[in-house]
């Protein structure tokens, strides 16, 4: 085992705005499981926690580490390079680009020949290029965007772009994967299609996903620990029954209608599927 495997260890993490803690001393770690969640109302906090983890805000206090490595000070490309892909809350696509081309960008930093070769386009940049294009149209294949891999992102529905989004952040073959709300603005097939998506690649890759989300049965039926933030503080930090049997985090954000009596038994249809597909790649 490596000296420090914690994926992610977030200590005393406090960002300040003028008066407004969007973080207030928050610490958590995540180890072992391999899809978390981090949820919480609106304005807990949980953007800013992903903008501290991808170096797009520097904390005011506190420390993000990955791996066992420090995360402050990095430039939001140096932890990229780390293995740290990020989907964002409010589509950051190319409109007028197509999906292949939005999602190679992704594969910048997996490149080795620099930009000028590729504009003069030497034998190993168009070499390259060729391999980078076949690994994204294996990760279109199964995001199920092959068919419209041509297509300009513009002319896409949202729910799709969704996906283009994802893909271009799973070609970057991150060993820890951020989804910022990612089934927003989506229907509920949708939904379970991107949530078997997710499942699989954490199935077939080794990564760890941590989400944001705020549809309470994509969570409880695909994260295995969360966290939950309010007015920026930690209120809660365990598995989705524990989470969702906290007296703090049904006042401040559940209400009573995801308690339990059962541990970890899926109520509702789409954590049904999701953990059907779980245990089928059992
Ligand atoms: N750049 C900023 N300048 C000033 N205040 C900010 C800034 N970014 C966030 N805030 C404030 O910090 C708090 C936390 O915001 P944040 O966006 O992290 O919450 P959130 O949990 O992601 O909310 P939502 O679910 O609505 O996306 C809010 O009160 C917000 O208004």
């Amino acid at each position: 085992m490596a000296a420090d495997s914690r994926i992610l260890a977030v200590e005393n993490l406090t960002v300040t705005f003028g008066g407004v803690h969007a973080l207030n001393d928050v610490s958590f770690t995540l180890s072992a499981r391999r899809i978390a969640a981090v949820i919480g109302p609106n304005g807990a906090g949980k953007s800013t926690l992903f903008n501290c983890i991808t170096g797009v805000q520097r904390p005011t206090r506190g420390t993000v580490t990955c791996g066992g490595r420090s995360l402050l000070g990095q430039r939001p490309h140096q932890i990229a390079r780390q293995g740290i892909a990020r989907t964002f809350q409010n589509l950051a696509l190319l409109p007028e680009s197509t999906v292949e081309e939005n999602v190679l960008l992704g594969r910048y930093q997996h490149t080795r020949t620099g930009m000028l070769a590729g504009m003069l386009r030497g034998p190993r940049a168009r070499r390259e290029e060729r391999e980078q294009r076949e690994y994204v149209g294996g990760i279109l294949e199964d995001c199920g965007l092959a068919p419209l891999r041509y297509e300009e992102v513009r002319s896409l529905p949202y729910g799709v772009r969704k996906k283009v989004e994802l893909a271009r952040a799973l070609v970057q073959d991150p060993k820890l994967l951020l989804l910022d709300e990612p089934m927003a603005g989506m229907d509920s097939r949708e939904k379970a299609e991107l949530s078997d998506l997710v499942l699989r690649y954490v199935d077939d890759h080794d990564v760890n996903v941590l989400m944001v989300e705020h549809d309470m049965n994509v969570i409880m039926g695909l994260a295995e620990e969360i966290v939950v933030l309010d007015f920026g503080r930690k209120i809660a930090h365990g598995t989705p029954g524990e989470v969702r049997n906290d007296p703090l985090v049904i006042e401040a954000y559940l209400g009573a209608e995801f308690q339990s009596t059962e541990e970890d038994a899926p109520e509702h249809e789409l954590a049904q599927s999701t953990q059907q597909t779980r245990q089928a790649g059992e």
